[in-house]
């Protein structure tokens, strides 16, 4: 007997080799997808009628600081240097593990309530992250950001943190998690550095999960410091590879677009970020053009201020279109794809597709609203007129996280609840030192 059914509903595959099914179902026995048809005569713990909703992957968020739900909207309308040093940084350095626990609670749980089934994340006391995504029942990909600032003694020591972290969470919770070693940027980290966290990562087969060009005085910066870009940099080090996750990657040459490329490096895309900051576009339609391997993240909540990846994919695909002035990039079909698909290729991990033998990370969208209706393509529906509160159900690795809109791995009020306290006792230390 297999343990959830879901059927009746629309499956949109997003496997190339599988066409989408109208009516169709889902079967799903030891946390993998056993089948995909048009109907079963299979019996199941859990049935799930999926009627008027559509069954898809669940999205890959690739670049996110979990903990940030606690500064959603603390310090916004600023500048990505004074909003980081003048306002996050020294908010930051009063954060404390119980913090980073309440705060990561609630980023898990809004993500399961609008369909993420992993995330890729950097930032502090991962400890707590670890626990939280263990729990949750989510997936993650996690890393502890490393922020050298060319201090040889305070290296060593984020390294260390970081190599402890790898040792310890490097596929835990039944390989639901992955550790990746996370040095912060090319202008936050040493050149040595980085030679060192490549060496070490490659020693402990972890992945790299870094921020690579966000800005243009990261651009400028690296010019004047080492007589080229930050990709150059990193390329001249022989840095990259396909364990590499690089985030915004905006500021771009023809040239290192080629060496991102070529080495196969994974680039997270985070258009609400880049534009709520003002950071730049990222060339997406170029680097896909290219074949990279681009996929999607909303990056913290500081700065986007919301973990939604409907929001995401609409806002990749819009930017693409007015910056180069083209209706015809970036198509709904391409978005989905940096989604879910690219997403999973990113994080080296089985899902991404409706497809038999993968990881059961599905998600039924609800498509009996008002904004959804008339319905002639879905893809269409999804990346310009969904939302994140659509998602009616989540499961991750064959379990329901969320079963028609309830929240069944947590107590979403007292989630709620633990991290408004937890962020109104974290400014108000912050408050009391200025
Ligand atoms: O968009 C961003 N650019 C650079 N740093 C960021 C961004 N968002 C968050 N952080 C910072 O990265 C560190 C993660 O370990 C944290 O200090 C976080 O505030
Ligand atoms: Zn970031």
């Amino acid at each position: 007997m297999a343990d959830i059914i879901i059927k009746n509903g629309y499956i949109l595959t997003m496997d190339p080799s599988v066409d989408n099914i109208r009516n169709g179902v889902v079967v799903i026995e030891d946390g993998r997808i056993t089948d995909v048809c048009e109907k079963t005569e299979e019996a199941a713990d859990i049935v799930i009628d999926a009627q008027g909703s559509v069954v898809m992957p669940g999205f890959i968020n690739t670049h996110t600081h979990a903990g940030m739900t606690l500064f959603r909207g603390y310090a916004d309308d600023l500048a990505l240097s004074d909003w980081l040093e003048n306002h996050i940084w020294p908010a930051e350095a009063e954060l404390t593990a119980s913090d980073v626990y309440a705060g990561t609670r609630l980023a898990c749980l809004e993500m399961i309530k609008s369909g993420t089934i992993a995330f890729a994340d950097m930032y502090f006391f991962m400890d707590e992250v670890g626990k939280v995504v263990e729990s949750s029942g989510l997936r993650a990909a996690l890393s502890y950001g490393m922020i050298e600032l060319w201090d040889e003694e305070k290296g060593k020591r984020e390294l260390k943190e970081g190599k402890s972290f790898v040792n310890e969470w490097n596929g835990k919770a039944d390989g639901r998690i992955s550790a990746m070693y996370g040095p912060h940027a090319p202008n936050t980290c040493s050149k040595e550095f980085l030679m060192k966290v490549r060496e070490q990562a490659t020693e402990d087969n972890a992945k790299i999960h870094i921020h690579v060009l966000e800005t243009e005085a990261e651009l400028n910066q690296m010019k004047e410091q080492y007589g080229m870009c930050s990709v150059n940099m990193l390329d001249s080090i022989d840095f990259f590879g396909p364990d590499v996750l690089a985030a915004h990657c905006i500021w771009l040459s023809d040239g290192d677009m080629d060496i991102l490329r070529n080495n196969n490096v994974n680039i997270s895309h985070n258009p609400v970020s880049n534009m709520k900051l003002a950071s730049g576009i990222a060339p997406v339609t170029k680097l896909l053009d290219r074949g990279a391997n681009v996929c999607l993240g909303t990056d913290g909540c500081a700065s986007n201020n919301n973990l939604g990846m409907f929001e995401e994919m609409k806002a990749a695909a819009l930017l693409q279109k007015v910056d180069t002035m083209d209706p015809m990039a970036l198509p709904a079909r391409q978005v989905l794809e940096m989604g879910t698909v690219n997403g999973a290729k990113a994080l080296d991990i089985n899902s991404g597709m409706i497809r038999k033998g993968y990881n059961a990370d599905v998600i039924i969208v609800d498509m009996n609203k008002a904004h959804l209706n008339p319905l002639y393509d879905v893809p269409s529906h999804l990346v310009y007129s969904a939302g994140s509160s659509d998602v009616r159900t989540t499961i991750v690795n064959g379990k329901v996280l969320m079963d028609d809109y309830r929240v069944v791995c947590m107590d979403e009020q007292k989630v709620i609840d633990e991290a408004r306290d937890a962020a109104a006792e974290l400014i108000s230390r912050v408050d009391a030192k200025k």
